[in-house]
C-alpha cells in the first residue's frame, strides 16, 4: 500500500485529501493518505503534494517547524511522486522572479516562477482548458470534456530553466495575446499554476495518482 502525503502546514491541503481520497474508493487503488505536518509522517510517504495557498506562510513555517531540510530531501528523491499546485508550484521552483524575498523554495524545479501574474485575489478565474492531449483518460471516469479550472492568485512558468527535462504540460492565452505557461512536468514532480483540488471533478488527481504514483 503506497501513502500519498498532503503537505498540510497551510492551504487547501483538506480539498486535496479528499479529492485522492475519492479516486481512492472509486478505483480502489492501493494507496492511503496521509496529512503531513512532521517529518515522520514525511519520512512514511511515498508520493507528496504541496498544495496551494500562501507560498510565503508555507516556507516559514516549513522552516520554524525543522520540516524545510526533510521536505527538501524527500522531493530531490527521484523515486517520489510530487506535485505543487500554486503556492505548491511557487515552493518546489528553482527561480521566483517576482516578490521573491519572503519565500525560500526548496528549489527542485527547474522553472522560474512568477508570482501573482494574474494579479490580485479579486483578478481570479476559471478557465475551461482541454487536458485531454497530455492527461490519459480513465475509462470508469464518466466525466468528459474541458476541465473547469481556478487560478487564484496564480503564479505562471515564466522560464524553463533546463528545457532538457522539463516539459511544458499547458499554456493558456493571456490577455495580452500571448502563451503564459500553467503546466510542467520534471520526470516524477508536477508543477501546476493552478487549484485541481476546488474544482468537483476528480479528473486531474486520478491522472496524477495513475501517471505519477502508482
Ligand atoms: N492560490 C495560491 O496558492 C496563491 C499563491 C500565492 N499568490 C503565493 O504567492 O504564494
Amino acid at each position: 500500500m503506497k501513502v500519498v502525503g498532503v503537505l498540510a502546514l497551510q492551504g487547501a491541503f483538506k480539498e486535496h485529501a479528499e479529492l485522492v481520497e475519492a479516486c481512492v474508493r472509486e478505483n480502489q487503488y492501493p494507496l492511503t493518505v496521509c496529512e503531513v505536518k512532521t517529518a515522520e509522517q514525511l519520512a512514511s510517504c511515498d508520493a507528496l503534494i504541496i498544495p496551494g495557498g500562501e507560498s510565503t506562510a508555507m516556507s516559514l513555517i516549513a522552516q520554524r517547524c525543522g520540516l524545510f531540510e526533510p521536505l527538501q530531501q524527500f522531493v530531490k528523491d527521484p523515486t517520489k511522486a510530487i506535485w505543487g499546485t500554486c503556492a505548491g508550484l511557487i515552493f518546489l521552483a528553482r527561480e521566483i522572479t517576482s516578490d521573491a524575498k519572503l519565500v525560500t523554495p526548496l528549489g527542485v524545479l527547474d522553472v522560474a516562477v512568477q508570482r501573482n501574474a494574474f494579479g490580485r485575489q479579486s483578478h481570479s478565474f476559471v478557465a475551461q482548458c482541454d487536458f485531454s492531449p497530455f492527461m490519459t483518460p480513465n475509462p470508469s471516469i464518466s466525466a468528459t470534456g474541458p476541465f473547469p479550472t481556478v487560478f487564484i492568485r496564480a503564479p505562471v512558468i515564466d522560464r524553463v530553466l533546463n528545457p532538457e527535462s522539463v516539459q511544458i504540460l499547458y499554456e493558456i492565452d493571456s490577455p495580452a495575446g500571448h502563451n503564459l505557461v500553467v503546466a510542467v512536468r520534471q520526470n516524477n514532480i508536477l508543477g501546476t499554476s493552478f487549484h485541481p483540488e476546488l474544482a468537483d471533478d476528480n479528473r486531474f488527481h486520478d491522472w496524477f495518482l495513475r501517471e505519477f504514483v502508482l
